[in-house]
Formats: C-alpha cells, sequence, structure tokens
C-alpha cells in the first residue's frame, strides 16, 4: 500500500491495538493474528502490533495497515517503544506502513537525544511513515518541527511529568490544546475504552482513534465488570 493510499485508508477510522506482552495471558503471535481479524470483522481499518513476529503473523491474516512498534526495555533509559535503530531496522523489514516510536524528550538507550537520533532515521529511510508517540503538548510541537507524518497521545498519563492524567480529562482538554498546536494529523491513543469516547475525538479533530485494552486485552474488560459489580 502506497503511502497516500495509507493515509486516506486511516482518515477518520479506528485502528485497533492488538498486543500481549510476555506477562500477559494472550501473549501469543497467533491470537493476535486472530484479535486482528476479529477487530477487521469489527470493522477495524489499521492494526498496531508490537513485535516482528505479530505483525509478520498479523499480516498473513488480515489485509490491514499496520502501526509496528517494538517494546524493547533498555536498562539506561526509560523509552521501551521503538528506542533505538535496532528496533527501527526490523520494524522496516517487517513491512509495518507505519513505525511508531517514542517521541518524548527523554533520554533514549546509550545517551541519544530524540532529535538527532530521528533525523539519522530519515535520512535512512526517507520514503517510510513515522508516528511520534507523544505525552506533552510541547513534545507533539517537537515532533511536528521533526517532520513525523502523525502525532499520537498514546504516552500522555504514562510518563513522570504526566502521571495520574488521563486523556478524557475535563473533556480531552490535553487533546483540544494538541490539535491547537498543530497542523499534522493527530490520532487518538491511549484509554479511549468507550465507543462514545472513540466518537468524541473524531469529533473533537483528530485524524484517526487508536483502541487498545478496551477491545484486545480481556484480563482489563473481566476487571471492569469484577470491580463494578463489588459496588452493590
Ligand atoms: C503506554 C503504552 O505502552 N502503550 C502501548 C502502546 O503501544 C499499548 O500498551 C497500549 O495498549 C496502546 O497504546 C493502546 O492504548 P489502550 O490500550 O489504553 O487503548
Amino acid at each position: 500500500m502506497k503511502n497516500k493510499e495509507v493515509m486516506e485508508t486511516l482518515r477518520k477510522n479506528l485502528i485497533v491495538s492488538c498486543q500481549a506482552l510476555e506477562d500477559e495471558p494472550l501473549h501469543s503471535s497467533f491470537i493476535m493474528g486472530r484479535m486482528a481479524l476479529a477487530a477487521k470483522e469489527g470493522g477495524a481499518i489499521g492494526i498496531r502490533a508490537n513485535t516482528v513476529a505479530d505483525i509478520t503473523e498479523i499480516k498473513k491474516t488480515v489485509n490491514l495497515p499496520v502501526i509496528g512498534i517494538i517494546k524493547k526495555e533498555y536498562p539506561d533509559s526509560e523509552v521501551y517503544i521503538t528506542p533505538t535503530m535496532d528496533e527501527i531496522d526490523a520494524l522496516v523489514q517487517s513491512g509495518a506502513e507505519i513505525i511508531a516510536l517514542d517521541a518524548t524528550l527523554r533520554m533514549r538507550p546509550k545517551a541519544a537525544e530524540l532529535n538527532e537520533f530521528f533525523k539519522t532515521v530519515k535520512e535512512k529511510y526517507p520514503k517510510q511513515l513515522f508516528m511520534a508517540d507523544i505525552s506533552t503538548v510541547e513534545e507533539a510541537e517537537n515532533a511536528e518541527k521533526l517532520k513525523f507524518d502523525f502525532i499520537g497521545t498514546t504516552l500522555h498519563g504514562y510518563t513522570e511529568n504526566t502521571k495520574n492524567q488521563n486523556i478524557a480529562d475535563n473533556d480531552f482538554k490535553f487533546l483540544k490544546d494538541v490539535l491547537n498546536s498543530i497542523t499534522v494529523p493527530v490520532i487518538a491513543e491511549g484509554k479511549i475504552d468507550t465507543p462514545e469516547k472513540a466518537k468524541r475525538v473524531l469529533e473533537l479533530g483528530v485524524f484517526c482513534v487508536v483502541v487498545g485494552g478496551a477491545i484486545t486485552r480481556p484480563q482489563l474488560i473481566t476487571k471492569a465488570f469484577s470491580e463494578k459489580i463489588k459496588e452493590v
């Protein structure tokens, strides 16, 4: 699929994140492939996935554009979503239409800084689409300057600066601030856990929306039920 086609396909649509880490009950590339198929049957137009193994299985199972990431922890950095060139190289090989990476201003492994790192990435892979996973408006503005193709709110609430914050707070105030600050397509991602929230972020003007756990992490879905009934 050409980049222009990918953009057109995803516009105003739903992407489902199909991820299960090693310590999760559904950890299995086969299962992630079936999750992607279920997502497609339900109307998803794209898939977000972690690891080359999962992406390969998903691409065998459904013909949908993929946002690929590799989550990898390094001892010298808090950055874990596609932190280094090793993960970028592997994702390019996997054929992921879009590669997402941590675009916070935190130090990357081996004391690398985002701006220098991403310049090198773009020089190496000028035709690849990239998504910036950010947590603050400042990071969104920086990612726009770096010429990322998409900016996602993925890490809002997951960094030291933003912990305890939720994208839906104050009728999506953070998201509105991001949308007012940049012109690059914004992808709403992270804790969009109801169909109503997905609709609301599209009304506010995001390019498309990614939903993960609320669709593909049954242990979290179950927890929401089991905790609710305890209120009785
Ligand atoms: C913070 C982080 O590591 N987020 C990850 C990024 O890929 C995934 O674990 C999330 O499931 C994904 O962003 C979708 O979000 P939610 O599952 O809340 O709909």
